[in-house]
């Protein structure tokens, strides 16, 4: 093992006593203290001392507590300049007075009658005097009674006292028992010792080449937010604007506004979070109503039987994004409209490696004269393709708002095809009650599955851990950041 000098020296300096404060380690070196400590870590980490950090509470004097410093509190002061009475007006010319007569009168050691302080003969020191009379030996004190009174007077100050003690572990006691040199050792070669040779006689210090520096971890992203933040740049970069909404919703925006009917098995008790509050309806939802009941004005049949305004205001956590996708649309029925959101929904689901009651959906909207299912699953392949899937395919799907419907997949090394997410054209049931004359193109997707792909994770509770080790050991991926 190469020691350095310093580290030599610190062992030296140790010999004797075995165990020794950084200060004094310090003085015997003629070193700086923080310097020791530093030297003592090295040495530390090698197996040859131990260090031991020990905080102390201390009382140093403040800047009023110093100028009574030997010689006595107030009380005393003033105590000690007379014999056993005074007349007050005499006493009060003493620069101590305004301080002193309150407390030798608290401490009990004068009474105060007809203008004339008389001592009582009680005047034995307490505890508050004994920690004075430390304090003005040592410079400091520990906690104690008497400490706590002249903290209250604000005579003292706590301090925190910060010490190392270092001691000799046994690897370092062999190397000392086995001698050594402490020659003078040149870590920087100056230009003149190269060029006269002088390098040769010199006693150079070794560096371990081989040795890897000290693991640091700097902040980082959390890798699933990382992946939100691209994803969300991806959509930026293709031209699509960010819409926002809350996470309570009316079951009005949730269900009924995309056409879905009101006794749909996803607006059981078992599928979603309902929640206590009634939102009222906005204008105009008649219309939505009137589609529900027999279509409205359009070719649609409805769905029949007897919509109820009740069952629409009843609140729920949003089930999916596309309830806010729909709000955007009735806000700007006129086109284009490019729009995605990332939010969390939720859903009843029994929890498990794969599934959780809540999750981040990305979803997106556009509508333009003359766009159709084609441009759909053009942008599709262009999102998953920016997202590192290059394989994508699309299976036939039904969602009650949107005809036609796809299921896209992506091919994912080790796993084949693994669906991912919804996609479709909306019906006119759905954009029709809105005044939305072109047609819609939307598409959602769980984007937990996403990152639970791309960052190999068996578990997608792992997302949502506070798992410090994971977003260490965890790499940037994407390389585009
Ligand atoms: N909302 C659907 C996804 C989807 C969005 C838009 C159109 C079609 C499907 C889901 O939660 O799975």
């Amino acid at each position: 093992m190469e020691l350095t000098l310093n580290e030599k020296r610190l062992l030296v300096a140790l010999g004797p006593t075995g165990s020794a404060d950084a200060t004094i380690l310090a003085k015997k070196m003629s070193a700086r203290p923080e310097a020791v400590v530093q030297y003592a870590n090295l040495a530390g980490e090698r197996g040859l001392v131990n260090v031991e950090k020990r905080i102390s509470r201390r009382f140093t004097p403040t800047e009023e507590g110093r100028t009574y410093l030997g010689k006595g509190l107030p009380e005393r002061q003033l105590l000690e300049s007379f014999g056993e009475t005074i007349p007050m007006r005499d006493l009060q010319r003493h620069p101590l007075a305004k301080i002193g007569i309150g407390w030798m009168r608290k401490k009990g050691w004068v009474a105060i009658r007809d203008g004339v302080v008389q001592k009582t003969g009680a005047s034995a020191p307490g505890p508050d005097e004994a920690a004075f009379a430390r304090l003005g030996e040592s410079g400091a004190v520990e906690d104690s009674v008497g400490v706590a009174d002249l903290l209250r007077r604000g005579l003292v100050a706590e301090e925190e006292a910060v010490t190392y003690i270092v001691s000799m572990a046994p690897g370092g006691k062999a190397l000392l028992a086995g001698g050594l040199d402490l020659q003078e050792e040149t870590g920087t070669l100056t230009r003149d010792q190269i060029l006269s040779g002088a390098w040769k006689g010199l006693s150079l210090r070794r560096y371990d080449v081989g040795k890897l520096p000290k693991r640091v971890y700097p902040g980082k992203i959390h890798p699933y937010q990382r992946l939100l933040d691209e994803m969300r740049r991806i959509l930026f970069d293709m031209g699509f604007t960010e819409m926002a909404g809350g996470i309570v919703q009316s079951s009005f925006w949730n269900f009924d506004a995309l056409f879905q009917p009101q006794d749909h098995p996803a607006r059981e008790m078992q599928d979603t979070f309902f929640l206590g509050e009634r939102w009222p309806l906005p204008a105009g939802y008649e219309r939505v109503r009137d589609m529900h009941e027999f279509g409205g004005a359009t070719s649609s049949t409805g769905w029949g039987g007897v919509w109820s305004a009740e069952k629409a205001q009843q609140c729920v956590l949003r089930t999916h994004t596309t309830s806010l996708s729909i709000q955007h649309l009735a806000r700007h029925p006129k086109p284009p409209v490019k729009a995605f959101c990332i939010g969390r929904v939720y859903r009843r689901e029994a929890i498990d490696p794969t599934h959780l009651a809540e999750f981040e959906q990305l979803e997106g909207v556009v509508m333009d004269e003359g766009v159709n299912f084609r441009h759909l699953l053009g942008f599709l392949k262009e999102f998953y393709g920016k997202m590192g899937f290059e394989k994508v395919r699309f299976r036939p799907g039904y969602f009650p708002y949107t005809e036609p419907s796809v299921e896209p997949e992506v091919y994912v090394d080790g796993l084949g095809w693994v669906e991912l997410g919804g996609a479709g054209v909306f019906r006119q049931e759905v954009t029709a009650p809105f005044g939305i004359e072109h047609p819609v193109l939307a598409w959602g997707l769980g984007i937990s599955r996403v990152a639970m792909l791309k960052l190999g994770l068996r578990d997608l509770r792992q997302l949502y851990r506070s798992d410090v080790e994971w977003v260490r050991e965890t790499p940037t991926y994407g390389g585009r950041r």
